[in-house]
């Protein structure tokens, strides 16, 4: 143990450990609250004068903070070598046995066999047509006639039937409801303090997870059963693909960790792509050039298409103006701010040791902010994106290496698929300009964005 060596003094990182127990956890949510999660990185390394790394603590755990591309790279690249992800202790108790707490060949294997139902080539050949059905639907049902909509609670919706829909074809629009309910009190529970007594929101939160696996280990059963009757296809769903993909030993997840890895699946992805699209539709409305060009490119690729034909994986591709519109959204506002990992071993980064069993962050917030990596960082300006885009490290909405995000691509379909069906349908006005945004810990307008709709004229 490094601490024990008196003679030979460890030399950890610059920085302040804080409060007991506490540590520096206040300031890092005062910072999101205020809008600004940027601001706790880029306080101590002014403070402490290394723009590479820094200590504190947070959440009862001694953290070092990676800083900028360098720490990206760094921790990216030593994944299952000096440092492994971690999480919390509230999602690992949460969510139990499945990705995210697997690591090595287990954590490899899992997101194999995920990935192959959520990359490009499941969207091409499975569900390209559905998620643009299930997004007209939304729109028909939630839009469409209406003057007014609140951009955050509406979309939040949106990614959650079309998630239920494409992970396990469900569409029963009352158990999808009673999944959304639990769904929202479970992720209350997710950013606490995981104290677990009645009446504490670790507690609820828990309840709402075993419900949801108990309905979710029903709706597994009956699958298997309809897979051995050939009443199901393997390939029809994630839920289908998981139940009937084994590893080389033979080995198959159990039904609990089915029901986990769609937890985690829905959790991950839930938040996430609701936050981009009402980022989208904020910075889209108080930007009418960049408006006009996205409705330009999205008409081109309508135009060239049969009336009620659906959007194919080529049309997609074709959005690349969009994406960099996109892409500058996420850059100002990260819906994931940054993520940890654990130290393996002792090792050195930067001249400084970094004991095992210290976390490690890299974040997000505070790489697409920093002057160094984009030139007048807070202003919104996606022709950053075009060419060769920004240096390699420098933008990391998904984070990179072997725990890059796993919904990468099924996120950026959806959101493009969104952003077709709305620009297309309406140009619309914020009712609060200037919304403030704040994190908790995800970007969210204050008052979730309400917009006044105005359809265009056919
Ligand atoms: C704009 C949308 C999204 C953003 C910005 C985003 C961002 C991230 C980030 C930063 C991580 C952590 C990576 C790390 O630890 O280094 C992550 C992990 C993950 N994401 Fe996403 N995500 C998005 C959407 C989704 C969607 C739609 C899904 C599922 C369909 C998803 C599934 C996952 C999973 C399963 C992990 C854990 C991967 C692992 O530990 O191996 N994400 N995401």
């Amino acid at each position: 143990n490094l601490f024990n060596h008196g003679r030979n003094k460890v030399n950890l990182p610059p920085g302040s450990l804080g409060w007991p127990i506490l540590g520096e956890s206040l300031s890092l949510f005062r910072a999101g609250l205020d809008g600004v999660p940027e601001r706790f990185d880029q306080e101590r390394i002014e403070k402490h004068g290394s723009p590479l790394v820094f200590k504190t603590s947070l959440f009862g755990n001694r953290v070092a903070v990676l800083c900028g591309p360098a720490g990206n790279k760094f921790l990216f690249g030593n994944e299952n070598k000096l440092v492994a992800v971690w999480w919390p202790f509230p999602l690992r108790k949460l969510f139990g046995r499945c990705l995210i707490t697997a690591h090595g060949d287990e954590a490899k294997w899992m997101r194999k066999m995920m990935l192959s139902y959520l990359g490009p080539e499941a969207f091409a050949t499975h569900y390209a047509d559905t998620m643009d059905v299930v997004t007209r639907r939304h729109i028909e049902i939630y839009w469409r006639g209406k003057e007014e909509v609140n951009v955050h609670q509406t979309v939040k919706l949106y990614a959650f039937e079309l998630a239920c829909c494409l992970f396990m074809s469900l569409e029963e629009p009352n158990l999808v409801a009673k999944l959304g309910s639990l769904f929202n009190i479970f992720l209350k529970g997710i950013t606490g303090l995981p104290i677990d007594f009645p009446g504490t929101r670790f507690y609820s939160s828990r309840k709402a997870a075993s419900a949801i696996r108990t309905e979710l280990m029903m709706i597994i059963k009956a699958r298997r059963v309809e897979l051995q009757e050939g009443k199901a296809s393997p390939s029809q769903d994630l839920l289908s693909h998981l139940l009937t993909s084994s590893d080389e030993n033979g080995r198959y997840l159990t039904e609990m960790e089915i029901a986990n890895n769609i937890l985690i699946l829905l959790f991950a992805g839930h938040d996430t792509s609701t936050v981009t699209i009402t980022l989208l539709m904020k910075r889209l409305s108080e930007h009418p050039d960049v408006y006009d060009k996205v409705l330009k490119e999205q008409l081109e690729i309508r135009k060239a298409k049969e009336a009620g034909e659906s959007l194919k994986w080529e049309d997609i591709q074709k959005m690349k103006y969009s994406w960099n519109v996109v892409s500058e959204v996420m850059r100002l506002n990260p819906p994931a701010i940054g993520a940890f990992r654990e130290a393996l071993v002792d090792f050195e980064y930067a001249g400084y040791t970094i004991p095992k069993g210290w976390k490690l962050y890299w974040s997000a917030a505070g790489t697409h902010k920093d002057k160094t990596n984009f030139e007048d960082p807070t202003r919104f300006d996606p022709s950053r994106f075009e060419g060769t885009g920004p240096t390699p490290f420098t933008f990391v909405p998904f984070g990179g290496g072997p725990r890059m995000c796993l919904g990468k691509e099924f996120s950026r379909l959806e959101v493009l698929t969104f952003l077709h069906n709305v620009v297309t349908n309406y140009k619309w006005d914020l009712l609060i300009p200037d919304e403030k945004i704040k994190y908790a810990p995800m970007a969210i307008p204050e008052k979730g964005l309400p917009v006044r709709l105005h359809p265009h004229r056919v």
